[in-house]
């Protein structure tokens, strides 16, 4: 499972026994060369096999909940979604151990309101990372919470104990290519998961406010540029894609149903300081550094292929803004009582660069020129170019992107060699 041919970087699927098993096998075979106990090791080789049986869960994802729940839990899930400040919210935020749920929560704190982050801590990527994470929001008094958005008994729990004002719902199994590895996965946290946590906050008292994070796969095959949130949708290029625009098409129908307040920010390949390490920009810094080849997608006849790349801290701003803008639901007990805002913007940068250019920018800052493979884009859920228009979110929110690639990456490399202990140690 480890090495595909593909992404050889993108670890295992959740549900972690191969490893074990293969490890478990090769100390039976050594012992089961011995020749005087055949029936013992026979009996514990059927053990073995039971226990693996027992220990394999059917789904994709197990629901991986820590113990919860008691008078002291309770209070740290009270505190931590505490209102420090004038008018603040009280916020629950999923997937807040991931990149953008990190980035978000701190700002959210810093500024005074509560926040309470939901994370399951699945293997898509180095969990090492998300723990990191963890510490440095637990350092400022988040607390994130291990648990799944699937987990319904949970979540309704949640709501018990605090009157969330707002979720920022950013769990998600996101990634494009990894979709034909585990499509089920992303059925899991993008369907299932967004509907068990809707169905939850439309019987809410008061319902809370939802700003959650689309896509800008969903713009698929369209070619129309930049692409604008009129443009169809109903093209995607990947399973991916394709549940992120049902979450789309989910939350327009807990609006109409429910008045529900929904607001859906399409992000365009966000990168930064803590990012996912499953993403281009970082794999290629860490094969780049470990002079190891890197895949350069292109085009049929030598075309480029681009991203609208954009930077964490625009991104932390358009879903502040998102929040800030966002009205109350309308329902109460599970019924509406009128309508509600329905909404959906693209949050992007609005100048795509090439991944070609991408990979050089790194070798400037990295300072080692990469090893370059470049191949025409396999057929493996990537578009060719994604370019956003922006302008309505900058007319609900004043969203106005501010950074550019080069400077992005710039700040990206230095968490990274910080983060990685590669800086070189300054001597006076
Ligand atoms: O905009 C979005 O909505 C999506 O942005 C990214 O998806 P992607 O644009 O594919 O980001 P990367 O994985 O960083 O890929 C960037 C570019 O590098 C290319 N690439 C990727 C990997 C590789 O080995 N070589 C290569 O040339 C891809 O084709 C793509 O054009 C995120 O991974 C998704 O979770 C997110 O939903």
């Amino acid at each position: 499972m480890k090495s595909s041919h593909h992404d050889h970087n993108i670890p295992s699927t959740p549900g972690k026994f191969k490893p074990e098993k293969s490890n478990l096998y090769h100390r039976f075979r050594l012992h089961y060369s011995h020749p005087t106990k055949p029936t013992f090791w026979g009996f514990v080789f059927l053990c073995l096999i039971f226990i693996i049986f027992l220990n394999s869960s059917p789904s994709d994802q197990p629901l991986k909940t820590q113990s919860w729940g008691g008078s002291e839990w309770e209070k740290r899930v009270k505190s931590s979604s505490k209102i420090r400040s004038k008018s603040g919210f009280s916020v629950l935020v999923t997937g807040a151990a991931g990149f953008v749920g990190t980035h978000v929560s701190a700002a959210l704190h810093h500024r005074g309101d509560g926040v309470l982050g939901l994370d399951n801590f699945n293997d898509y990527y180095d969990i090492t990372l998300k723990r990191a994470r963890q510490d440095l929001l637990q350092k400022s008094g988040i607390y994130i919470l291990e648990g799944d958005i699937n987990d319904a008994v949970l979540v309704k729990k949640l709501f018990e104990v605090v009157h969330f004002t707002h979720v920022m719902h950013l769990a998600a199994q996101a990634g494009v290519r990894y979709a034909m590895k585990n499509p089920k996965s992303y059925v899991h946290s993008n369907i299932d998961g967004f509907v068990n946590l809707l169905e939850i906050c439309k019987s809410a008292e008061p319902q809370p406010a939802i700003v959650w994070a689309s896509s800008s796969s969903v713009y698929g095959l369209n070619t129309k540029v930049p692409f604008s949130e009129t443009d169809r949708t109903d093209q995607p290029a990947s399973l991916y894609a394709a549940t992120k625009k049902s979450g789309e098409e989910i939350a327009h129908a807990y609006n109409h149903i429910y008045g529900l307040s929904l607001t859906g920010l399409r992000f365009f390949t966000v990168y930064g300081p803590w990012g996912r390490p499953d993403m281009a920009y970082f794999l290629f810094t860490k094969n780049i550094l470990k002079g190891k080849a890197i895949r350069v997608y292109e085009s049929g006849d030598h075309g480029t292929v681009s991203r609208d790349f954009t930077y964490i801290d625009d991104i932390v701003k358009g879903c502040l803004g998102a929040l800030d803008t966002a009205e109350k639901s309308t329902g109460s007990s599970g019924k509406k009582k009128g309508d509600a805002q329905f909404r959906v913007f693209n949050l992007g940068n609005t100048s795509p660069v090439s991944v070609s250019d991408l990979v050089s920018i790194l070798e400037k800052l990295l300072k080692v020129k990469a090893k370059r493979r470049v191949m025409k884009l396999p057929r493996n859920g990537d578009v060719q170019f994604t370019h956003a228009n922006i302008s309505l979110a900058q007319r609900a929110f004043g969203y106005k992107p501010t950074t550019d690639l080069q400077t992005g990456l710039k700040k990206f490399v230095r968490w990274y060699e910080g983060y990685y202990g590669l800086r070189k140690k300054s001597h006076h």
